[in-house]
């Protein structure tokens, strides 16, 4: 990965500050998902993610985290609660500029090459094709794709195919990079030039939203933390903060201690767990 700066820069394509400046990257509340089928994946979720903060979100499998970011992207349509991006309503023009988002799956067209998946993204923003051109340029120097640039995904390797989902991401210059389960089944090496990619992002001024189910690297990279379970947040505060609350050493230790509470307190893991007990009978219950 080049060295060079990414340039996060949006004045090729100003959008308003106000009443964006001020307000936080993320502002959440209210959020409630009940997905078609009648399970409630998220209850009354509230959350503020700071500008300009290294955000991380952590919590078990099947936690909500997903739901949450495809809400905030509008791929998830929320049955209720309010979503703002930098103080703009999430279903706005606007708002959708503000973010971008590296998704858990590989999702890439086969039938484009690296370019064109880049070009074609930017085309959802209303950037030419002259600027996406050279936007794409940049993007495959930085992540090391410009010999692949008439490659279609199938024929790279995995690794490249996370750095195409990286640059993808970042075509239209977001503020408010939600980046979930980035290195997920990624190799050592290309781990640590993405997290080193992503802190220059950050020192750049871009607001990191992250979810990993690796603990000593959320623990490295992030300044604030919010922890999920059953669909709801149960600790959140910054990493200092969550430490000298649990008296923990390090988040992994917080994590285990803030998940136990939830458990004591009687917070499923999932929401799936949560609606199982609720229709379980007492003697059921007993039972168990
Ligand atoms: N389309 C859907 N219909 C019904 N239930 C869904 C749907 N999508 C997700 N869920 C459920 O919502 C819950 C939360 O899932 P979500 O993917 O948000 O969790 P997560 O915290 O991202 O988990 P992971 O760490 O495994 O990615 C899970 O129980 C999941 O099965």
């Amino acid at each position: 990965m080049r060295r060079s700066s990414i340039d996060q820069r949006t004045d090729h394509h100003p959008l308003p500050e106000s009443p964006a400046t001020l307000a936080p990257a993320l502002r959440v509340s209210g959020f409630t998902k009940t997905y078609a089928d009648g399970f409630t994946a998220v209850r009354d979720l509230a959350l503020e993610v700071p500008a300009g903060s290294f955000f991380g979100l952590l919590g078990p499998n099947g936690a909500g985290k997903t739901t949450l970011i495809g809400a905030i992207t509008n791929l998830v349509r929320p049955t209720a609660g309010r979503i703002e991006v930098f103080g703009h309503e999430h279903e706005t023009r606007h708002a959708r500029r503000l973010v971008g988002l590296a998704e858990q799956e590989i999702n890439l067209d086969r039938f484009l090459d690296v370019e064109e998946v880049l070009v074609y993204h930017a085309g959802y923003f209303g950037i030419s094709r002259r600027n996406a051109k050279a936007r794409a340029k940049e993007l495959m120097d930085v992540f090391d794709l410009s010999a692949k640039a008439h490659v279609r995904p199938p024929a790279l390797s995995g690794g490249m195919r996370r750095r195409l989902l990286f640059a993808r991401a970042l075509m239209h210059r977001p503020r408010l990079l939600i980046l979930d389960e980035p290195t997920a089944g990624v190799d050592v090496e290309l781990r640590s030039e993405l997290w080193e990619y992503t802190r220059r992002l950050h020192r750049e001024g871009t607001t990191i939203l992250l979810t990993t189910h690796y603990l000593e690297e959320a623990e490295a990279l992030c300044e604030d933390l919010a922890l999920i379970r059953g669909g709801r947040i149960v600790a959140r505060d910054s990493a200092a903060g969550l430490r000298a609350r649990y008296g923990a050493r390090d988040i992994a230790e917080v994590y285990a201690k803030a998940m136990s509470a939830a458990a004591a307190d009687g917070i499923a893991a999932t929401g799936a767990d949560a609606q199982a007990a609720a229709a379980m009978t007492p003697a059921e219950e007993v039972a168990r």
